[in-house]
Order: structure tokens, then C-alpha cells, then sequence
């Protein structure tokens, strides 16, 4: 595609032929991503338009308000159909998260019908959680006079067991080969699957440079993930009962035997890549949550003793359940300041245009890429007033009851948010609380803490350690 800026195109940086908008390549490259989109801000407004070398329109919404209204729109709600996304996928748009039109509705629709009656949000998914925090609980109990390093692999395991038992009826214990290489096959994946990857821009260079392009990874965890999934499918379809289903798998192996279900994508390849859909989506986003809230509860032990002293006089000691929310409003305000504060996905997933649109007056050609920043909402001074402060009680009334922002968008908006919501809401709030009943954190002395963090498709701290004493959850709090 020649790079040209269409009429009436969002205003944005110009293009340099050759090399790109040098400025733009090398700051994101370094993951110095907000200065530079403020810098853009101030000279174009809230919707910008930029033109990749490679002829690729993109658009960047950084106003809620436009926001709201694009995602409200059928129009924005495809996706873009990514070399990487491809490649994942045998040159198909298959799943959910990259997949678009009527496929997507209809499998967005199944997935969360099924993983509602499977239990998101419900009690025996609670249970499923609270075994999953005993087992990591345990774990640091055998540690506790060891400084704890928190990298990004710490709460991968106890998350992907959630969701790994709503979808296969499995669990891996933390330690175990398996685990080892599903975390390494996800974290592959991250690494090479963004809009950025040079594999999405020149995707030629594979044939060169195959492993620093990304591609030689990306075909491992497509093979792996076929090699796990294959075995399971198997096992699955050899215990099937169709009048007692257990799991995901059993729903989808029992669509896939209607009529029409080759043209409905009810596949086995795409069961596959469903099925890893949840575990990149579910697994790397909940655990960072988690991974921030605790820095953040080490960088201001205030709050945490505050966490603590709230979960210490609601529960005495009693492990907690999502329906203790309304007892534990100072807690669940913490959590809503985490995601606000430390956004993870700082860009949302992209989106794309389906045909040619408007948007605030500008046209926005088919297939133009849509990014939504919804870092940029949360960090917006005019609305927030001190948004680089952590501050729980923004998310609390003068009564002390939580207070509901429809600015807080973790999770996006419209016609694609989060299909986990439910489920990434009960477990991290569960966890987190079961992991400040249970210990007390603290900063590894001569640590340099900070919010820094590297721009990526998911945003995560920087590694950190911390030590952690062992509470009983009815002491007093120091
Ligand atoms: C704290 C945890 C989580 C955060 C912050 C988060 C955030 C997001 C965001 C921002 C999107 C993109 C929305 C858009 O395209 O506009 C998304 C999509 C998605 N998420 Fe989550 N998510 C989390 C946990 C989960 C979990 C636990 C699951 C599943 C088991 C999940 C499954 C998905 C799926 C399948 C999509 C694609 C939806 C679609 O394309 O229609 N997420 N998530």
C-alpha cells in the first residue's frame, strides 16, 4: 500500500518514506510511549491519524468521549488482521480476540454463555480460586524468611489453574514441566504477537532473520499449543458424556456435531485457538493486576495496613468471598485504583474499521487500525485532578461506600470489553485479598521502587523483591 493520507483524515505526523517517523519508531522502541503521544496531543488534538511507511492507516482515540462513541459503533469493531494474529492461526481469522464479523459474534456469544453456566461469577468458581490462593499461599509460607522476588511467571500459574479448569477440567501444579512450558509459550507469544513486532510491518524479514523477527517463536508456541491442546481434545472426546458436558472443551466438541457447524467455525483447529484465546487473554492480565497491587501495597504501606485493617474486622480471620465486596469497600476501591493508576493494557487491543467510517468529522477509511488509550483516560489531569497520585479514596463516597467511575475502563467498553470481566474481577479481588489477610509485605531494604514500567501490549512493573511476615487475619494490624 502506497502511504498516503487520505481526505479528511485525523491530523497526525507525517510520514518519511524510507524510514518512518524516525522520532515515533525509536520512542516506542524504547517504550517511551506517553510523552510522546502528549507531545502529538498538543499539536493535533484528541484523534490522531498516523500513516505507517508501510501504507498501514492508524488512529489513536485518547478522549473518552470518542472512545465511548466508537466502541458503541459496529463499524470499529473489527480487528486487524495482523501477519502475527495470521501466522497464529493458519492464515485463518479464527478465535475470538482476533477474529471479526459474524464468526466472532457468534463464538463471543457461545463462550460467554457457556463460561457463565460453567461458573463465572459464581460460588463454585470461588472455590476453584480460594484452592488455587491456598496453594500459593503455601508455597510462600515455606519462604517467608526469604526475600520474594515478584516477576511476572509469580501469579501466572495460580490464574492460568482458574481458567485451565473451566476450560479443560485441568490444573498444573507450579513446578511442573507443563507449566513450565505453557508459561514459556504465552510469555513467547507476547513477546512477538503486538502491532509493533517487526514481523507485522516487514514481515519479509522472517525469511532472514526468523528467530529475531519473531517468527521462529511464534510457530513454536503455535506448535506447543497444538501439541497440549491435541492430546487434551483427544482425552476429551474419549470420555465425553453429551447429557453431563464439563468443561468448555465437552460444549464445544458437542457443537461441533451439528449440522452447520464447519461454516460456524465449530472446528477442532479452531477449538484450539479458542481455547488459547482465554489463556493469553485470562492469564498474563490477571496476574499482572496482581503483580502491581502488590508493589503498590509495599510503596505505600499506609494503604495496606488500611487494606488490612478492613479485611481483619469484616472477615476475623475467615478466608474471603466475592460476596464480601459490600463489607470491604476500602478494599475493592483499592483494587479499582490499581487498574486505574497502573492500566494493563495501556492501548486496549486494537481495533479496526470494517468499511469506510467517520468519526468526529474525520474519515476513517476500512481497515484502518484503532487503538484506544485507556492509560490516557485514566491519567487524564482535567478528569482525575492528581492522577499520578495512588489514592484509593478517589473510588470512595463521603460515606465510605465504592464509588463507580465510568472513566474507570480497565476492561474497555462497547461492543468488545473484556469477555473475562466477571471472572478477572472475582479472582483478582479474592486474591488480593486472601494475599493481605494473609501476609504483610514489604520493600527489600535499598530497593529503588518506581512505577516504571516498559510499553507493551500488557503493561508490567519492573522486577521487584519484596519480604512478607505471616498474619493471622484477626491480629491487630502494625
Ligand atoms: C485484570 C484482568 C483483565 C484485563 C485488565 C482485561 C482487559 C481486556 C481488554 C482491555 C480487552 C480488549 C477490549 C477491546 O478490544 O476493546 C480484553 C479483551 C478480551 N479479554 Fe480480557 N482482561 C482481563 C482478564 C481476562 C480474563 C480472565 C479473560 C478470560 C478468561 C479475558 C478474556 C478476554 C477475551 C476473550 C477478550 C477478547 C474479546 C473480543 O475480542 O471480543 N480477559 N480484555
Amino acid at each position: 500500500r502506497r502511504p498516503y493520507r487520505p481526505d479528511r483524515f485525523p491530523p497526525g505526523p507525517p510520514t518519511f518514506l524510507i524510514f518512518g517517523n524516525i522520532e515515533f519508531i525509536n520512542e516506542t522502541r524504547k517504550g517511551i510511549f506517553r510523552p510522546l503521544i502528549a507531545k502529538c496531543r498538543k499539536e493535533f488534538g484528541d484523534i490522531i491519524g498516523i500513516i505507517m511507511p508501510t501504507g498501514q492507516r492508524a488512529v489513536h482515540l485518547l478522549d473518552f468521549d470518542l472512545i465511548k462513541e466508537a466502541t458503541a459503533m459496529p463499524e470499529f469493531s473489527g480487528r486487524p488482521s495482523l501477519f502475527t494474529s495470521l501466522v497464529r492461526s493458519f492464515q485463518q481469522k479464527l478465535g475470538i480476540i482476533f477474529n471479526e464479523g459474524p464468526t466472532w459474534k457468534e463464538h463471543r456469544r457461545f463462550s460467554l454463555r457457556h463460561l457463565r453456566d460453567l461458573g463465572f461469577g459464581k460460588q463454585s468458581m470461588e472455590g476453584v480460586v480460594l484452592d488455587e490462593f491456598e496453594s500459593l499461599a503455601k508455597e510462600m509460607e515455606q519462604n517467608i524468611d526469604s526475600p520474594l522476588t515478584i516477576h511476572n511467571d509469580f501469579f501466572n500459574i495460580t490464574v492460568l489453574n482458574v481458567v485451565w479448569q473451566m476450560v479443560a477440567s485441568m490444573r498444573v501444579d507450579r513446578n511442573s514441566p507443563e507449566a513450565k512450558q505453557m508459561l514459556h509459550s504465552v510469555s513467547e507469544f507476547f513477546r512477538v504477537v503486538g502491532p509493533r513486532s517487526p514481523m507485522n510491518i516487514t514481515p519479509w524479514l522472517r525469511h532472514f532473520f526468523p528467530e529475531w523477527s519473531g517468527y521462529a517463536p511464534l510457530i513454536r508456541h503455535r506448535e506447543t499449543t497444538i501439541g497440549i491442546f491435541d492430546k487434551i481434545i483427544a482425552e476429551h472426546r474419549q470420555t465425553l458424556d453429551r447429557s453431563s458436558p464439563r468443561d468448555f472443551i465437552d460444549q464445544f466438541l458437542i457443537e461441533m456435531e451439528s449440522e452447520d457447524a464447519e461454516a460456524r467455525q465449530f472446528t477442532e483447529r479452531n477449538l484450539v485457538i479458542v481455547s488459547m484465546d482465554f489463556f493469553v487473554a485470562g492469564m498474563e492480565t490477571s496476574a499482572t493486576m496482581l503483580h502491581w497491587s502488590v508493589l503498590l501495597m509495599v510503596m505505600y504501606p499506609d494503604v495496606q495496613t488500611r487494606v488490612q485493617q478492613e479485611l481483619d474486622a469484616a472477615l476475623g480471620g475467615r478466608l474471603p468471598s466475592y460476596s464480601d465486596r459490600p463489607r470491604l469497600p476500602y478494599t475493592e476501591a483499592t483494587l479499582m485504583e490499581v487498574s486505574r493508576r497502573c492500566t494493563i493494557t495501556p492501548q486496549g487491543v486494537p481495533h479496526s474499521t470494517t468499511c469506510d467510517t467517520t468519526l468526529a468529522g474525520y474519515t476513517i477509511p476500512k481497515d484502518t487500525f484503532v487503538y484506544m488509550h485507556l492509560q490516557e483516560i485514566h491519567m487524564d489531569p482535567e478528569y482525575w485532578g492528581d492522577p499520578e497520585a495512588f489514592r484509593p479514596e478517589r473510588f470512595l463516597t463521603a460515606d465510605g461506600a465504592v464509588r463507580h467511575d465510568e472513566r474507570l475502563i480497565p476492561f474497555g467498553v462497547g461492543k468488545r470489553f473484556c469477555l473475562g470481566e466477571t471472572l478477572a474481577r472475582m479472582e483478582t479481588f479474592i486474591l488480593f485479598a486472601g494475599l493481605m489477610q494473609r501476609f504483610r509485605f514489604a520493600a527489600v531494604p535499598g530497593q529503588n521502587l518506581s512505577l516504571d514500567t516498559k510499553f507493551g501490549v500488557v503493561q508490567t512493573p519492573m522486577k521487584y523483591s519484596v519480604t512478607y511476615s505471616k498474619r493471622d487475619g484477626s491480629q491487630q494490624t502494625q
